[in-house]
C-alpha cells in the first residue's frame, strides 16, 4: 500500500444535528494508512461525532466522506471509554461476541480468540468474569474484542480516560507495542494531551462553536517510543504546542 496515499478522506464535511446545533463545520481531513491519529478539543467540540461520522455510525449532513479502497471502510472497530463488558459472562465470550453476532462457530473462533487474548496478555484470565478484573484489564478485553474481526482502522473513543495515571501511561505502551505489530490505523479520541503527543504521528486540534480543525501538528518523533520520549524536551515542546492550539481553539473566531 501506498503510505502517502490516504485511505479515506472527508471532505467539507457538516453534521447538524439539529436547526441550532451544528456540531461540525466543513471540516476536511485525510487519513493516511497505518498512522496513529489523535483529535483532541475541548469539550462538545465534535470529536466523538467525528469519529461516528467516520465509522459510518451518523449520517453526513454535507460534505463526502470516501473509503478509497471500499472494502477498509468495513474493517472498522470501535473502542470505548467504558468497557461495555457482559457482566454475566467470562473473557472468553465477551471477546467471541463479534465473531458469535457473525455466526462464526465457537469451534472456529477458537485460534482467533486466543490470538486476541494474547496481543493483550490476558490468555491467563479468559474463564474469569469482569468483576474479576482490574479496570486496565477490562479495557484489554473492551480491545481484545474489538481486535478479533482483525480490523485495518481503530476507533478509540477516549479508551483509557476512566482510567489512573500508572494505567494509562502502561495502556498507551501496549498500544503502541500491538500497533507496531499489527500496523493499524488508529483515530484515537483523548482529553490528554500527553497521552496524544506520546502515541501520535499527527494530532489534530478541533475548536467549538462550530466543531472544527484548528490544527494540525505532526509529532515528528521515530517509533518505537518509550518512556525516553516521555523525558525528552521535545516531548514537552509538542505539549506546548498543542496546547497554545488548544487555548486558540476555545476562542470564538
Ligand atoms: N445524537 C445527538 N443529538 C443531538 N446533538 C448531539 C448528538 N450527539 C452530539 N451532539 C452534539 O454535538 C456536539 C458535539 O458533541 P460530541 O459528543 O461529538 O463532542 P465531543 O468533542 O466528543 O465532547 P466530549 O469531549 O465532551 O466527549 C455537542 O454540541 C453535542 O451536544
Amino acid at each position: 500500500m501506498d503510505i502517502d496515499q490516504p485511505i479515506a478522506t472527508l471532505e467539507n464535511v457538516s453534521k447538524r444535528f439539529d436547526r441550532q446545533n451544528l456540531a461540525i463545520a466543513d471540516l476536511t481531513l485525510k487519513i493516511y494508512p497505518s498512522e496513529i491519529l489523535s483529535l483532541v478539543g475541548p469539550s462538545g467540540c465534535g470529536k466523538s461525532t467525528l469519529l461516528r461520522l467516520i465509522s459510518g455510525l451518523t449520517s453526513l449532513s454535507s460534505g463526502t466522506l470516501n473509503w478509497h479502497n471500499s472494502s477498509q471502510s468495513n474493517q472498522l472497530a470501535f473502542v470505548f471509554q467504558d468497557a461495555a463488558l457482559m457482566p454475566w459472562a467470562t473473557v472468553w465470550e465477551n471477546v467471541y461476541l463479534p465473531l458469535k453476532l457473525a455466526g462464526v462457530s465457537r469451534k472456529s473462533a477458537q485460534d482467533r480468540i486466543q490470538e486476541a487474548l494474547e496481543l493483550v496478555q490476558l490468555e491467563q484470565v479468559s474463564t474469569s468474569y469482569p468483576r474479576q478484573l482490574s479496570g486496565g484489564m477490562k479495557m484489554r478485553v473492551s480491545i481484545a474484542r474489538a481486535l478479533v474481526n482483525t480490523p485495518q482502522v481503530l476507533l478509540m473513543d477516549e479508551p483509557f480516560g476512566a482510567l489512573d495515571d500508572i494505567t494509562r501511561t502502561q495502556l498507551n505502551d501496549e498500544l503502541l507495542n500491538l500497533w507496531s505489530q499489527k500496523r493499524w490505523t488508529i483515530v484515537f479520541v483523548t482529553h490528554n494531551i500527553y497521552e496524544a503527543v506520546y502515541l501520535s504521528h499527527r494530532v489534530v486540534v478541533m475548536g467549538t462553536a462550530p466543531g472544527r480543525i484548528v490544527a494540525e501538528i505532526p509529532i515528528n518523533e521515530p517509533y518505537p517510543r518509550d518512556s525516553s520520549f516521555r523525558g525528552a524536551i521535545a516531548y514537552t515542546e509538542y505539549y506546548q504546542q498543542v496546547a497554545t492550539a488548544l487555548s486558540q481553539a476555545i476562542t470564538p473566531h
